[in-house]
């Protein structure tokens, strides 16, 4: 028999192909999808990562994420960091390390989004500090007294959700020339607010992450819709923390 030079992590099919709409490989490309029309993942930017058991499934690199197909998904050995399968001709996404980040503090799936409304709220945070002769760099962004608040929880090392009375704080790191150097400052982040689920990228975007995949959707679309908010709120004048 001839030697195939394939190697198993080009083959291993089986861990992508499966007819459950559940399954990582086909939950990732439904969910991108989704995002697309929300504005979150165009041109290529943004996408999604799912933890399952040992293996973390990735999307390609530059690639239209709302037409990605199961076939086209990497799998990586949480454990050891080792792809159990790397499609030919692709490679895994930019993002990869930062997904890393999430799922080595126990997510279940983390979600990067050029959201426009979670790039102008950087950029607000960044006036106003500014505006007051303060560093932007290390400001977060501060919103209370809002009921979609209650979407978000309490944090990793507590219980529940965050209440109406809760102030929401999510840290903002700056950016880099390239995704992947993001790693650091965004660990170094998540080391300081233990209990955040979102990271805003300045001129960037989002990562969020949660618990689970429905978590950590319902978790995107509260962080979504209270950076709209505020970009609006601040374009009526309104105070975020009263
Ligand atoms: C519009 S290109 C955006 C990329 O550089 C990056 O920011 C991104 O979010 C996606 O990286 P990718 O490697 O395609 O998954
Ligand atoms: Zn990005």
């Amino acid at each position: 028999m001839a030697a195939s030079n394939t190697s198993p992590a080009d083959t291993n099919d089986h861990l992508v192909l499966s007819d459950d709409p559940e399954h990582p490989a086909n939950h990732i490309c439904t969910l991108c999808r989704n995002f697309y029309s929300q504005g979150w993942v165009g041109g290529t930017g943004g996408g999604t990562s799912i933890k399952r058991g040992p293996h973390i499934f990735i999307a390609p690199s530059g690639v239209q994420k709302e037409l990605m197909q199961p076939h086209n998904i990497f799998v990586l050995e949480h454990a050891n960091r080792s792809y159990l399968r790397k499609p030919l001709d692709l490679k895994p996404s930019a993002c990869t390390p930062l997904f890393l980040a999430a799922f080595d503090r126990g997510a279940g799936c983390c979600i990067h989004t050029h959201s426009q409304w979670a790039v102008l709220v950087t950029l607000l945070v960044g006036q106003e500090a500014r505006a007051n002769r303060q560093d932007p760099k290390g400001k977060c962004f501060e919103i209370e007294k809002i009921e979609q608040i209650k979407g978000i929880p309490k944090g990793r090392t507590k219980q529940g959700m965050l209440s109406f009375f809760d102030k929401l704080v999510v840290p903002i790191i700056e950016n880099t020339a390239h995704e992947e150097d993001l790693t650091q400052s965004l660990e170094e982040a998540m080391e300081k607010y233990p209990d955040a689920y979102a990271i805003l990228v300045r001129r960037h975007g989002v990562y969020v992450w949660g618990d689970n995949v429905q978590k950590a959707k319902t978790q995107a679309e509260s962080f979504d819709y209270l950076f709209r908010l505020a970009v609006e709120m601040k374009r009526l004048g309104l105070p975020w923390v009263a």
